[in-house]
C-alpha cells in the first residue's frame, strides 16, 4: 500500500444544496447537475470504480485517497443530460473528519465493500449510520460489493449483499472495477434514482421561466469556493 499527496486535477468548488439546473452556455453541455459520493472502508476500490467510470482505466496499485476528490463525467438519463460530479472519498479511519463535511452536499450515496473482505461489508453499518447522521434527509443510495472477479477469494456471498440491501431499502450491485463488471449501471442507477427524487424540481426545466430561475441557483452553486478547500487527493489513473 503506498500513500503518496495527490495532485488535483480540477478545481471546481461547490456549494451544498439541491440539484443544480443549468441555463445559457451551460444548458448546451448538460440539463443537470448532481453530487454522488463513495464511501467505504481502505482498499475496497472506491477510486477504481470512479476510474474505470469515468476513464475507463483500472490500475493494480492501492494508493490511498487522501481527503477526498472529484471526477466529472455527462451521461443521458431519460432524455436528460446529467452532469455528475462524484466525490471520491478516503476509507481511512484518519480522514474521517474532513470526508463527513461532504456528505452533505450529496444527492446520491455508494457505499461500497468488497466481496472478499467480510470486514469492510460488517463495516457498512458503520458507514450507513454515518450517512444517516451527516447526510441530507432523502439522499439516494446504493450498496456496492466490489470485486467480483476475486471469486477464489469470495468472504460474503451475493445473497448477504441482497439481504443487507434490502433491510435498507437499497439497490444492490456486484461490481468489478477491473473486468468492468456493472460499472456503467451501478452509476446510471443511482443517477435515476437521485432524478426520480428530485422530479419535481426537474420539472422547471420544461418551462422557460423556471429555467432561468434554476440558472441563477447555478451560477451562485458555481461561483464560490467553500470552507475546507478541498483536502489533496490521490488519482493516478
Ligand atoms: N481484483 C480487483 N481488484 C480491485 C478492484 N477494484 C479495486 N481493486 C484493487 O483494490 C486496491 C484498492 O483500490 P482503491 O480503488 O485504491 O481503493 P479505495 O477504496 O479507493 O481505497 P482508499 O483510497 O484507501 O479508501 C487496488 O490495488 C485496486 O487495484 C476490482 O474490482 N477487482
Amino acid at each position: 500500500l503506498e500513500t503518496r499527496a495527490l495532485i488535483q486535477t480540477q478545481t471546481e468548488a461547490f456549494r451544498p444544496g439541491p440539484p443544480a439546473l443549468s441555463g445559457s452556455a451551460m444548458a448546451k453541455q448538460y440539463d443537470v447537475l448532481f453530487r454522488l459520493l463513495l464511501i467505504g472502508d481502505s482498499g475496497v476500490g472506491k477510486t477504481c470504480l470512479l476510474c474505470r467510470f469515468t476513464d475507463n482505466e483500472f490500475h493494480s496499485s492501492h494508493i490511498s485517497t487522501i481527503g477526498v476528490d472529484f471526477k466529472m463525467k455527462t451521461i443521458e438519463v431519460d432524455g436528460i443530460k446529467v452532469r455528475i460530479q462524484i466525490w471520491d472519498t478516503a476509507g481511512q479511519e484518519r480522514y474521517q473528519t474532513i470526508t463527513k463535511q461532504y456528505y452533505r452536499r450529496a444527492q446520491g450515496i455508494f457505499l461500497v465493500y468488497d466481496i472478499s473482505s467480510e470486514r469492510s461489508y460488517q463495516h457498512i453499518m458503520k458507514w450507513v449510520s454515518d450517512v444517516d447522521e451527516y447526510a441530507p434527509e432523502g439522499v439516494q443510495k446504493i450498496l456496492i460489493g466490489n470485486k467480483a472477479d476475486e471469486e477464489q477469494k469470495r468472504q460474503v456471498g451475493r445473497e448477504q449483499g441482497q439481504q443487507l440491501a434490502r433491510e435498507y431499502g437499497m439497490d444492490f450491485y456486484e461490481t468489478s472495477a477491473c473486468t468492468n463488471l456493472n460499472i456503467k449501471e451501478s452509476f446510471t442507477r443511482l443517477t435515476e434514482l437521485v432524478l426520480q427524487a428530485h422530479k419535481k424540481e426537474l420539472e422547471g426545466l420544461r418551462t422557460r421561466a423556471n429555467h432561468e430561475l434554476a440558472l441563477a441557483e447555478l451560477e451562485e452553486d458555481e461561483g464560490k469556493p467553500e470552507g475546507p478547500a478541498n483536502s489533496s487527493k490521490t488519482c493516478w489513473c
